[in-house]
């Protein structure tokens, strides 16, 4: 049942593309499935963060919970009323209360309108303001929320700094007085230095309009500072679902263990000395997934039974949700890593480049 405080709930989501092959006579050939079986609650007023490898799925299962891509299968609740059988018109009225931020505003503003063409044209689609007048209120509001000048209106977005032009992205979809905003990879086209102003701006945002956000990242850091709860996907599928916190500190499974691996550590002795667990191999392609757990093919923890042939559930683990059938064991150090590389950067000394090296890894020695 959906909790008083869920906005969102996604069951057992799928998104399948075809894979069409011949010349006069499209042949449907084979599917990717981009999402294949998600289940997962947005809290009112919180943030769900969605990381994982480009490819895994995550703009897909963002665009699927938005409707803008037609789900293949699986529900997907917004504030307790189904979206997926919903009529168009009530669709339509729905899609004010969800909006979408994207990674690069420059496409996706027009670069022929300006800032005020741009803020106007989803008020008067959906009705909203009235008249001039009030959609004026409205826009003017909404330029201060986001730390925008009025001067900005009749400007193009070309004019702009990729910082400002986020800032019209993010003053589009609020114009609207949305309650849940997917943004998607929102800061990864700015430049380190505008990133914490952005990411401070959604956050300010969310703190003066109750608003709940799904942040979509392949940056570990940018995630961590903005989510309350942080879901990890690999091949279309959460491996690990957690408070974020925790997911930092303990990741349980075997796949969100080697992502955190690879976040860089701020005390340069601790960095230099720092482990990292390689996964081995390419990430296999999503027409044609592994059998079981998905994951089995590059796991360092793979086991003999289970792994290649059960699909791991996510399961509750403490406050975390693990698709690992071996994560206990994996945790309590029972079960060792095997045939994995540990790399560990060396300093260089003075005149000498800097050195990797990867040696086989003391079985349990980054457990
Ligand atoms: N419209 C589409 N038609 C066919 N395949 C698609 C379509 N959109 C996405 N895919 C495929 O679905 C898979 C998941 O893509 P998606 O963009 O959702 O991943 P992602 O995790 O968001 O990656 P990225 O960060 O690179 O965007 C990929 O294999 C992609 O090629």
């Amino acid at each position: 049942m959906t909790g008083e405080n869920t906005l969102v709930e996604v069951r057992d989501l799928k998104v399948h593309f075809p894979i069409k092959r011949g010349v006069l006579f499209d042949r449907t050939v084979g599917h990717v499935k981009a999402v294949d079986g998600v289940d997962l609650r947005i809290t009112r007023g919180r943030t769900y963060g969605l990381v994982g490898e480009s490819g895994c799925g995550k703009s897909t299962l963002g665009r699927a919970l938005l409707q803008l891509t037609p789900p293949t299968s699986g529900e997907v609740s917004f504030d307790g009323v189904e979206l997926t059988t919903l009529a168009p018109n009530k669709l339509r009225a729905m899609r004010r209360r969800m909006q979408m931020i994207f990674q690069d505003p420059m496409s996706s503003l027009d670069p022929r309108q300006n800032v005020e063409s741009i803020l106007t044209e989803g008020l008067q689609a959906h009705g909203i303001g009235g008249d001039r007048d009030g959609r004026r209120k409205i826009i003017a509001e909404t330029l201060d929320q986001v730390g925008l000048p009025r001067w900005a209106l009749s400007r193009y977005p070309h004019e702009f700094s990729g910082g400002q032009r986020q800032r019209i992205g993010i003053a589009r979809a609020l114009v609207l007085g949305p309650e849940l905003i997917v943004a998607d990879e929102p800061v990864s086209a700015l430049d380190v230095s505008i990133q914490a102003q952005v990411v401070n701006l959604l956050d300010e945002l969310q703190d003066n309009l109750g608003l709940t956000y799904l942040v979509i990242a392949h940056d570990l850091a940018v995630v961590r500072h903005i989510s309350d709860t942080v879901g990890v996907m690999y091949l279309g599928a959460l491996v690990e679902e957690a408070p974020s916190d925790r997911l930092y500190t303990e990741p349980l499974h075997p796949y969100t263990r080697a992502l955190m691996s690879a976040v860089p550590v701020p005390d340069p002795d601790v960095e230099d000395r720092r482990e990292r667990i390689l996964i081995a191999g390419d990430l296999p392609s999503p027409a044609n997934p592994p059998s079981g757990c998905r994951f089995h093919t590059r796991c360092p923890w793979a086991q003999p039974t289970r792994c290649a042939d059960e699909r791991p559930q996510l399961r509750e683990i403490g406050d975390s949700r693990v698709a690992c059938h071996w994560a206990e064991q994996i945790a309590s150090g029972e079960l060792r890593p095997h045939k994995v590389s540990v790399q560990i950067t060396r300093p260089a000394g003075e005149g000498e480049e800097p050195s990797v090296v990867s040696a086989p890894t003391e079985p349990g020695s980054f457990v």
